[in-house]
C-alpha cells in the first residue's frame, strides 16, 4: 500500500472553524512503529480554546434540540457516508499513530461508520411511553430531553470507534458536543471530525479541543457549562471525572479498566479456546478494556491446553502494522511499552514461570520501535500482580484449577468486572457462569473482546460507572426523562 507521508499541521474545531490554540503552540504525534517517524502536529490547547468551544456547543443548543430527531439522524447519515468514503486513508493514519494493524484498523472504522448508521436510525425510533393514570380524564406519557452540552474524554486504544460511539447517541438525542481525543491520537481524531465538517454539521453542533489531559480534560471536568461527561480510560483519571462531575452536578459515564478471564473446562474444544485466548489477549497488542489477561484453565487438561497455546504464540508474527502479514503491532508508545515491561518484570519478581516472549524486540528493523513479545506466563496465582492490575498489553497469565466451582470463584476475584469468557460444552457450566460471573459481558465458546454496537455495553465492579454504553442503552446517559402529565 502507499503510505501518506505529508506531516501535516492539524487544528481544533471550534464553531464550524478549523482554529490553532491561542498560543499557537503544537505537540508532535510519533509513530510507534518507527519513533523517527511524526505523523503529523495537533495544537496544544489553552482553557481558552475550551471556552471557546463549549460558548460554540452552548449557543448551537437550542437549534439542534429543536430539530426533529429524524433530521439529525440525517446528519449522521452524511458523516457515515463520508467516513466510508475515507476508510483507508483513517486506518493508515490509525495504524501510524498508535500501532494496531491495518486490518484491524480498518475493521475499526468501518465499525465507526456502521455506528454512525445505527445511531442516524435512532433518530426514527421511539423515546417514550404512554402510561395508564390514575385520573381517567388525564395523559401521562414520557419524553426524553438532551442533557444540553456533552464532554467526550476518549483514549488512544479505539481511537475511531470509541469517540463515534459517544458522539453520535450524544448527537442523535439532541446534545451538542466538546471532544477531547488523546493526545497520542489526535491526528486520527481530526480526520474524524474532518467527516462531521463535510457532512455539514450546523456550526458548533460538534467541537473538538485538543491538549493535555491535565489542562484540557481537567477543564471539561470543572466546566460549568458542561452538563454531561462521557470518559474512556485509565481506573485513575475515570475516578478523577467521576469525582469533579459529581462535585459540581454534571452527569458522568465511566468505562475503565478490566482484567477479564478465559476460563477453559475439561470439556473445552482445546484448539478453538487456544485461538479465542490468543485473538481475545494479543490482538491489538493486548490494548483494549476487553483483553484477555487471565487463563483459568482445568487441570485436566491444563498441560494439553498449554503446549498448544505456547506454540501457536510463539508463531505470531509482530512488527509494523502497515506491513503485510503482521499480526501484531507495537505497544502504542514508549510509555505503554515500560508499563509493559515492568509488569512482567514483576511476574518474574514475584515467581510466575515465564513460558514464552517477555521481551522488548531489538531486532533490526523494530529496533526504533514500542515493540514487545507476545508473552505467556505459567504457575500464576491470584495473589500476584499480574492477576490483578490490568497490564494493558500482550500478556497471558495461566492459572490451574481443580473444577468450575474454583474457576469461578477466581474468575470473580479482581476489583474489575468488564468482560469474561467460558469454553465449555457442557451446559451447566454455561448456566453457573451466566448466573455466577461479576461481569457486564459475558461470553460462551467466544473471545472476552468484541462488541457489538447494537448491544449494552459495559462493566461490573471498578470497571465502569454501572452505567451502559452504546445500542439503545445510550440513551440512559444523553437523556434525561421527563414524566408529563396532561389535563385539558
Ligand atoms: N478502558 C480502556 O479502554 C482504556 C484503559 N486504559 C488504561 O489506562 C492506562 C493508561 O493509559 P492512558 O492513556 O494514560 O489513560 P488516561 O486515562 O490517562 O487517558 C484517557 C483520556 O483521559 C485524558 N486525561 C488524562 N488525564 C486527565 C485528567 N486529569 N483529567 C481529564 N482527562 C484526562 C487523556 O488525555 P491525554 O491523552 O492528553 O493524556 C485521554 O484523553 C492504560 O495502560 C490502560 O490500563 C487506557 C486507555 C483505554
Ligand atoms: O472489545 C472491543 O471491541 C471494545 C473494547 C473497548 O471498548 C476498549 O478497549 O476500550
Amino acid at each position: 500500500m502507499t503510505v501518506n507521508t505529508e506531516i501535516k499541521t492539524y487544528m481544533n474545531y471550534i464553531n464550524g472553524k478549523w482554529q490553532s490554540s491561542s498560543t499557537n503552540e503544537v505537540q508532535a504525534s510519533i509513530n510507534p512503529a518507527q519513533k523517527n517517524e511524526i505523523v503529523g502536529y495537533t495544537p496544544k490547547s489553552t482553557k481558552e480554546d475550551l471556552d471557546d468551544a463549549v460558548t460554540s456547543a452552548k449557543n448551537a443548543q437550542a437549534a439542534w434540540r429543536k430539530l426533529s430527531a429524524p433530521a439529525r439522524g440525517k446528519y449522521l447519515y452524511k458523516v457515515a457516508n463520508v467516513l466510508e468514503s475515507r476508510i483507508e486513508e483513517v486506518a493508515e493514519t490509525m495504524t501510524r499513530e498508535m500501532g494496531k494493524t491495518f486490518q484491524e484498523a480498518k475493521g475499526e472504522t468501518a465499525r465507526g461508520v456502521a455506528i454512525l448508521r445505527y445511531y442516524a436510525g435512532e433518530g426514527m425510533r421511539k423515546t417514550g411511553d404512554v402510561i395508564p393514570s390514575t385520573d381517567n380524564e388525564a395523559f401521562m406519557f414520557t419524553s426524553r430531553t438532551p442533557l444540553g452540552v456533552v464532554g467526550v474524554i476518549t483514549p488512544w486504544n479505539f481511537p475511531v470507534a470509541i469517540p463515534i460511539w459517544k458522539m453520535a447517541p450524544a448527537l442523535i438525542y439532541g446534545n451538542t458536543v466538546v471532544l477531547k481525543p488523546a493526545t497520542e491520537t489526535a491526528v486520527t481524531a481530526a480526520k474524524v471530525i474532518e467527516c462531521f465538517h463535510k457532512a455539514g454539521l450546523p456550526t458548533g453542533v460538534i467541537n473538538m479541543v485538543t491538549g493535555s489531559g491535565g489542562v484540557i480534560g481537567q477543564g471539561i471536568i470543572d466546566h460549568p457549562d458542561i452538563n454531561g461527561i462521557t470518559f474512556t480510560g485509565s481506573d485513575n483519571v475515570g475516578k478523577q471525572v467521576g469525582q469533579g462531575a459529581l462535585a459540581r452536578g454534571a452527569k458522568y459515564q465511566l468505562e475503565m479498566g478490566g482484567k477479564n478471564p478465559v476460563i477453559v473446562a475439561k470439556d473445552a474444544d482445546l484448539d478453538l479456546a487456544v485461538d479465542a485466548t490468543i485473538s481475545g489477549g494479543l490482538r491489538s497488542t493486548g490494548q483494549k478494556c476487553t483483553a484477555t489477561s487471565r487463563v483459568i484453565v482445568d487441570s485436566t487438561v491444563y498441560d494439553e491446553f498449554k503446549e498448544k497455546l505456547v506454540a501457536k504464540v510463539k508463531e505470531i508474527k509482530v512488527g509494523d502494522g502497515l506491513e503485510e502479514g503482521i499480526w501484531m503491532g507495537p505497544c502504542s508508545s514508549e510509555n505503554q511499552l515500560n508499563t509493559v515491561l515492568s509488569y512482567i518484570e514483576k511476574g518474574k519478581n514475584e515467581g510466575a514461570e515465564l513460558l514464552v516472549g517477555g521481551n522488548r524486540i531489538t531486532a533490526e528493523g523494530l529496533d526504533k520501535g514500542c515493540f514487545v513479545e507476545p508473552t505467556v506466563f505459567d504457575g500464576v496465582t491470584t495473589d500476584m500482580t499480574i492477576a490483578q492490575e490490568e497490564i494493558f498489553g500482550p500478556v497471558l497469565a495461566l492459572m490451574k484449577v481443580d473444577n468450575m466451582e474454583q474457576a469461578i470463584d477466581l474468575a470473580n476475584d479482581v476489583e474489575f468486572g468488564l468482560s469474561a469468557s467460558i469454553f465449555t460444552s457442557n451446559i451447566q457450566n454455561m448456566l453457573d457462569f451466566v448466573d455466577d460471573m461479576e461481569a457486564g459481558l459475558v461470553r460462551i465458546n467466544a473471545e472476552s473482546a468484541g462488541v457489538e454496537l447494537q448491544a449494552p455495553f459495559g462493566g461490573m465492579k471498578k470497571s465502569s460507572s454501572l452505567s451502559r454504553e452504546q445500542g439503545q442503552a445510550a440513551i440512559e446517559f444523553f437523556t434525561n426523562i421527563k414524566t408529563v402529565f396532561v389535563k385539558g
